[in-house]
């Protein structure tokens, strides 16, 4: 479970994330949708860690992210995309992580074999397209078989057949009783994947609650979002 609680960061004066609060449910997946500069990354990166607000909390099971005992087991991330250097193999990127993780090495075919890319584990990752670093990247995110995965723009650069694997998987990972918060600016994608919404716009929340009831009454997600939002959509 995640829980954003009155969360507030500024940027130079600027509020970059403007007092929001909103929860994750275990069992779904939910989606964070907003414009360009809204605050998702940075809601993201401050639940992770990777930041720290001005006010307020983001929790994962009730702990900042820094106080969890075993982080790759609580929580798997996919921020900016692998994060390996690019020189390295993919199987040695995620073998580094597992070691410094206690993770058995094993688990790193695993789940080299489970987004795909059991045939490439020895090749360089600069040699990888943009999809094949999501993969590798959401590889790493599930060495630790966490029960919880926060991923920012996980299908940028995937092909469709990218896109339909990563949907199904979510849903199957949601489905085990596991919690999922999505961020991404596709809209069919996310009316497709997620089960939850939460709408954010100039760092605050435009709404947040069930898919089909946020969609009620309107032809799709993306009449919603442009609803709640203001924003025409040009950047889209
Ligand atoms: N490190 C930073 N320093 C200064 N301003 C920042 C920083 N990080 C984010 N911002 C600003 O905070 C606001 C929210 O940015 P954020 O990256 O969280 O939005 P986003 O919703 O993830 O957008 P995108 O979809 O474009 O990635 C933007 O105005 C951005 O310019």
């Amino acid at each position: 479970m995640i829980e954003v609680a009155h969360l507030t960061k500024h940027y130079g004066g600027r509020a970059a994330v403007d007092d929001i609060s909103f929860t994750v449910p275990r069992g779904r997946v939910t989606g964070f949708l907003g414009p360009n500069g809204a605050g998702k990354s940075t809601t993201l990166r401050i639940l992770l860690g990777l930041d720290r607000p001005d006010a307020g909390t983001a929790l994962i099971d009730g702990k900042p992210y820094r106080d969890l005992r075993y982080p790759l087991h609580t929580v798997g991330a996919l921020l900016d995309g692998p994060g390996s250097v690019p020189e390295r193999r993919a199987v040695d990127h995620l073998t580094w992580i597992a070691q410094s993780n206690r993770i058995p090495r094993r688990r790193v075919h695993e789940v080299l074999d489970l987004v795909g890319l059991g045939g490439v584990a020895k090749q360089q990752v600069k040699k990888f397209s943009l999809g094949m670093g999501q993969r590798l990247g959401l590889a790493g995110a599930l060495l630790g078989d966490p029960e919880i995965l926060v991923l920012d723009e996980p299908i940028n650069g995937l092909d469709p057949e990218g896109i339909r694997w990563v949907r199904t998987f979510l849903r199957g990972f949601a489905a085990r009783g596991r919690t999922v918060l999505l961020s991404s600016h596709l809209m069919t994608e996310m009316a497709d994947t997620a089960d939850e919404v939460v709408v954010i716009a100039r760092g605050r929340i435009a709404a947040h609650g069930r898919l089909d009831q946020i969609t009620a009454g309107h032809p799709s997600l993306e009449h919603v979002f442009f609803a709640l939002t203001g924003d025409q959509g040009p950047e889209w």
